[in-house]
């Protein structure tokens, strides 16, 4: 009796021994019997499971890990070392992660095993976590002219509606920035925002990349496959940028996507639930796409439930000073130098300037200047040479930028970015002005608002929507 009595004394206090011993593990740790039942697990696999240590007890390793050979490893003693397997959340969502089994063999007869998940996996996890997050809110979409705020006000609106939205603006024009908004101040906020350039990735590839793959699935295919962005941006948003691009025989697949709202991984049969938000964005004609056979209509429709254009910097010049200023401040402040003074050349110079690569090309023009200018007042010279290149040929041609803007230059002597000069600059009536004056130089012709547009820097459906609101007045 007394000797039963040790036997139990003892059991109970290698048990506490083993329980002390596994909290001082900081990654998940299971022991289980030769069939796959839960007989210990430390805290950190209370937390990665998200269940207490007392339903972890009675669960057997399928319910925990959706890797079956896993269970036939632990059953035959086979040892294991970085094998991918995917923990099950109590949601039945997968975390992939690296397991290593050590297997409980007395007297040659398998009892258990001691499993433990660590590895690569887990590193890449929080990699994962830290790359899938937003940089943008709406407070960085910066301008003030009434596209630009109508546009931050239709699309604060819209944020927490689940439907696709549509973002299309040529380059550099902040469609990524936008869509990060949206995500930022959506109910979504806290899951990821997993982005995919269509463009940028082969066409070969790009289909796992969405997908995600099945290991074996093709020669070269991860152990244990691959979770694609889809699975990636599960609870949160998927940008997909470049939309157009995306090849012709996915436009098909992503459209099933679409109507089941589930997908499959290349090589898999499993057809797993997405809860994804989508949004895409794209520079190119989707209706001449469609026309052309190129884009499929349907996916089209789907995916442009809310739509959003966001013009080019040269048709919202309004917006320059306010991005101006904001670029001269923060760069200063990231290279701790004083903000600087725009001489009236060289703000009359980026105001004509077309910006080709919007606000992206302001944007790296602006830490040019800031880099290099040793002064505090920015002349021509100080200019990037693709916008002082365009300049001199300007006034090779004799061309002017308006005799409102020298007017205005002429009364401050030089032109400091500030609020003054948006107020004295930015409005209709300075615009009506410019477009007024160009059409007098080079006559009312289509030929000659073509090149009172393009001296303006704006497209000649803008110079002609100008021209119909300024006649209405
Ligand atoms: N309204 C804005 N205010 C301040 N910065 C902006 C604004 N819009 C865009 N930017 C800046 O311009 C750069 C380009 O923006 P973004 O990448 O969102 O453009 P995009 O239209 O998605 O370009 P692409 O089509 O080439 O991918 C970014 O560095 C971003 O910080």
């Amino acid at each position: 009796m007394q000797n039963n009595d040790q036997a139990d004394k003892n059991r109970k206090l290698l048990r506490k021994e083993v329980e002390g011993l596994l909290a001082l593990i900081t990654v998940p740790v299971l022991v289980v019997d030769a069939v796959g039942q839960v007989l210990h697990a430390n805290p950190a696999a209370e937390n990665v499971w998200g269940r207490s240590l007392v339903v972890l007890l009675n669960q057997k390793l399928p319910a925990l890990i959706d890797t079956p050979k896993l269970l036939d490893c632990v059953k035959r003693g086979k040892p294991l070392r970085d094998c991918s397997v995917d923990l099950l959340d109590q949601g039945g969502k997968r975390h992939p992660y690296a397991c290593r089994l050590d297997p409980l063999i007395i007297d040659r007869q398998v009892e258990g095993a001691i499993l433990q998940f660590t590895g690569q996996t887990v590193e890449a996890e929080h990699e994962k976590t830290r790359k899938y997050t937003t940089r943008y809110t709406f407070a960085d979409i910066r301008g003030s002219s009434p596209t630009i705020t109508g546009l931050k006000e239709k699309a604060k609106k819209i944020a927490n509606s689940q439907s696709t939205v549509l973002i299309r603006g040529e380059s550099g024009t902040g469609k990524e920035v936008l869509a990060q908004s949206i995500h930022a101040s959506s109910t979504r906020w806290e899951g990821p925002f997993v982005a995919i350039n269509c463009a940028a990735i082969p066409e070969a590839l790009l289909e796992s990349e969405l997908f995600g793959y099945e290991e074996g699935a093709f020669t070269g295919a991860k152990k244990g496959g691959k979770p694609g962005r889809f699975e990636l941006a599960l609870n949160g948003t998927l940008f997909l940028d470049e939309i157009g691009d995306m090849p012709h025989y996915l436009q098909a697949k992503l459209l099933r996507v679409f109507q089941e709202r589930r997908i499959e991984r290349v090589g898999g049969s499993e057809s797993i639930p997405v809860d994804v938000r989508l949004i895409a964005a794209t520079h190119k004609d989707l209706e001449g796409m469609i026309a052309s056979g190129q884009f499929r209509e349907d996916l089209f429709y789907r995916l442009n439930v809310i739509p959003f254009y966001i013009p080019p910097l040269r048709e919202r010049k309004e917006d320059l000073y306010d991005l101006i200023q904001y670029y001269m401040k923060s760069f200063g402040e990231k290279l701790g130098r004083e903000p600087k003074r725009f001489s009236t050349q060289a703000m009359k110079c980026l105001m004509a300037y077309h910006w080709p690569g919007n606000i992206r090309e302001l944007e790296n023009s602006l830490e040019y200047i800031v880099n290099l200018e040793i002064g505090d007042l920015v002349t021509i010279n100080s200019l990037p040479a693709s916008i002082r290149e365009f300049w001199t040929s300007k006034e090779a041609a004799g061309v002017s930028t308006g005799s409102q803007l020298e007017h205005v230059a002429n009364q401050q002597n030089d032109l400091t970015v500030s609020s003054a000069t948006v107020a004295q600059l930015g409005n209709d009536q300075d615009e009506e002005q410019l477009i007024v004056e160009a059409i007098q130089r080079f006559g009312k012709s289509t030929e000659g608002k073509r090149k009172a547009a393009e001296s303006l820097g704006m497209s000649v459906a803008t110079l002609y929507r100008r021209l119909s609101k300024y006649s209405r007045k």
